[in-house]
């Protein structure tokens, strides 16, 4: 098995990365995903959440009001403590059941951690390789207004509230730029897909 840590500031592609990969043949276990599965309704995580915030963090049916969350946590640094002390737990018991049912399946597979804050979390070295997919921050902050309609003042806070560019370029093993198009994207993914081929049948000594 590959362990392989994925990584990059909001909005830089982790997600366009991770499909391409998985289309590969990648084991992809998402941090996002398991972080909305352990505050589901009916959870223990969730009923620690409103222990933690109070009823208003709730919808009217009862889910977590996510939007509403949010704008507590982002721009609070200790509400966001509190948050990720709840959430962060739970997700790593989960992605480590995941992984051990991807090795039982197969031995040989490359298994993706998509974990947007795998530098602020010290989790660097707990895999065979670190990714990062990196883009300048105005990319970041373009693709996160205009594609996917974030306002940018939330924007500008998410990403105050991770790690600098500089502090994860510096736990990266292999960096793959995605500032280009979604073609060049195809073509990176194609190239890091044959490192890590590469890197499983010859073993570490490829790690760069
Ligand atoms: C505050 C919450 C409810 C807002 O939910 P929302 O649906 O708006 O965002 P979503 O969860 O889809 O996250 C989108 C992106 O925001 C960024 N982000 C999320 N949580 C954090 C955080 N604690 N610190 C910095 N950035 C974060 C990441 O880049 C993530 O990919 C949610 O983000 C959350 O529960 N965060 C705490 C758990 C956590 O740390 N998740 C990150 C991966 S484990
Ligand atoms: N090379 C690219 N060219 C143009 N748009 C892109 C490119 N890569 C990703 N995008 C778009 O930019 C947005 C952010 O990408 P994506 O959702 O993959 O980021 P992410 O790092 O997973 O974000 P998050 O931290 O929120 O999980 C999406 O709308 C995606 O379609």
């Amino acid at each position: 098995m590959l362990r392989v840590g994925l990584t990059g500031g909001i909005g830089s592609g982790k997600s366009a990365v991770s499909e391409r990969l998985a289309a590969r043949g990648a084991v992809v276990i998402d941090a996002d995903v398991l972080a909305r599965e352990v505050v589901a309704r009916g959870t223990d995580g969730l009923a620690e959440v409103v222990a933690a915030f109070g009823p208003g963090v709730l919808t009217a049916d009862g889910d977590l009001d996510r939007p509403a969350l949010g704008k507590l946590v982002f721009g609070d640094e200790t509400a966001r403590r509190t948050l990720e002390a709840i959430i962060h737990p739970r997700v790593r018991l989960r992605s480590a059941q995941l992984e051990a049912a991807a090795a039982d399946r197969s031995p040989s597979a490359i298994v993706v951690h998509d974990i947007p804050l795998l530098v602020e979390t010290g989790q660097a070295d707990r895999f065979d390789l670190v990714l990062v997919v990196d883009v300048p921050v105005e990319v970041q902050l373009e693709r996160l207004t205009a594609q996917r309609g974030m306002a940018a003042a939330e924007a500008e806070q998410r990403i105050a509230s991770q790690a600098s560019r500089a502090d994860r370029l510096a736990a990266a093993d292999v960096v793959l730029d995605n500032s280009g198009s979604l073609e060049e994207l195809d073509r990176r993914v194609a190239e890091v897909w044959a490192t890590f081929e590469h890197r499983l049948s010859h073993g570490p000594d490829t790690k760069r």
